[in-house]
């Protein structure tokens, strides 16, 4: 058997990375369970593991290879292999501070679209949807914002402008698998060779959307779904998978347990960090310092107070991401009592009382 790598998403960059090493099979990771990798090569699909040697070397979790990863890999024998190097992404989902401290946990490699997903009826929040595209925008793919399940909207305009708050510079669909149609702008994104994925809230049409641009039901909706059915895969091997466009869409169970994790604020927040640059302290935490430009901007009405409360929030989630257990322990004293002797005074005084 014979595949031609492109049709997976070969691009020049990942041959020339793997030119040096001739002796090594070049290959993509269509699956991932623990420490067992199904690799598709040139010819044919190897059940892969990590050599020695990588296990040795590799210090962080970003090393590993996720689905989507280009790898080189050593035959064992006829379809077993040992991965020896993973090639630098061109992007990579997370979730964790893998750019910071480079121990989150990946969830997928070399992704050109991330479609973050929000139904139109009751789900539809714009908040959520901020701390998607941040963590869109942290994977170096381009954010594409679907709208599902538009024949369920009433009130669209009124939706549209809450998402034109966050949405800039960010193209976003709206559709209903209802009308097939309607799915048409989604294609310009899973051209051949193209690598996408869905993300977004659990019910809101992941699956569904999948399945209709696969045109076959591989993945188990939830109206298909039994209750007592924990699976929500029919037999797949593969986590990445071709479509008819010539496209690529990777859908491991890391992208459905994504948590949302803050990413880089400026991005999302642009308006507030603005506004925070002119306010006096440089620390300053916008809640009682003088001088501070973004309650200002919130007391003349000009900025959202809940856009505030969700920045701050996402803040102190970034700045808790990198810090460690003890560390974490020092920061929530600090933020109750305002210090450790702050706090021993606190508990001296409990105790007299007793
Ligand atoms: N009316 C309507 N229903 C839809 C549409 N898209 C999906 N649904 C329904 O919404 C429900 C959830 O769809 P799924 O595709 O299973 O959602 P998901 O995002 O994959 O959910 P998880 O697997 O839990 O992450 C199913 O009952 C679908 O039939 C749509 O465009 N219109
Ligand atoms: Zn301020």
């Amino acid at each position: 058997m014979i595949i031609d790598l492109k049709t997976y998403g070969l691009t020049p960059d990942f041959e020339r990375a793997a030119a040096g090493k001739p002796h090594a099979k070049l290959g993509r990771v269509v699956n991932q369970q623990r420490n067992l990798y199904r690799v598709l090569t040139a010819t044919g699909e190897l059940k892969a593991q990590l050599s020695g040697k990588f296990r040795h070397v590799a210090t962080t979790q970003t090393e590993f290879p996720t689905v989507g990863d280009w790898v080189l890999l050593t035959a064992l024998t006829s379809d077993r292999a040992q991965i020896q190097q993973v090639l630098p992404r061109r992007s990579v989902l997370a979730r964790g501070s893998v750019h910071q401290a480079g121990q989150g946990q990946l969830i997928a490699a070399n992704l050109d679209t991330v479609f973050i997903c929000t139904s139109l009826n009751e789900e539809f929040n714009v908040r959520r949807l901020e701390r998607y595209l941040t963590l869109a925008w942290e994977s170096r793919a381009t954010p594409v914002i679907v709208l599902t399940k538009m024949d369920l909207c009433r009130d669209l305009a009124t939706k549209m402008a809450a998402l034109e708050t966050v949405s800039v510079g960010v193209e976003t669909i709206i559709c209903s698998v209802k009308e097939p149609a309607s799915l048409a702008p989604l294609h310009q994104y899973t051209t051949p060779g193209r690598t996408v994925a869905f993300i977004g809230s659990s019910g809101v049409g992941k699956s569904t959307l999948i399945n209709a641009l696969l045109g076959r039901t591989e993945l188990v909706t939830r109206t298909i779904r039994a209750d007592d059915d924990k699976g929500r895969h029919t037999t797949t091997a593969r986590q990445l998978l071709q479509l008819p466009t010539g496209g690529l869409v990777i859908d491991t169970p890391g992208m459905r347990e994504l948590q949302l994790y803050a990413g880089n604020l400026d991005q999302t927040f642009g308006d507030v960090a603005q506004l925070a640059t002119r306010c006096r302290f440089n620390d300053c935490s916008h809640q009682t310092e003088p001088g501070c430009a973004v309650r200002a901007a919130v007391e003349r009405g000009e900025l959202d107070p809940q856009r505030v409360v969700s920045y701050q929030k996402l803040q102190r989630e970034m700045s808790y991401q990198d810090l460690n257990a003890r560390q974490l322990e020092q920061a929530k004293i600090e933020r109750m009592f305002g210090g450790k002797r702050a706090m021993q005074q606190v508990v001296r005084r409990a105790k007299k009382r007793r």
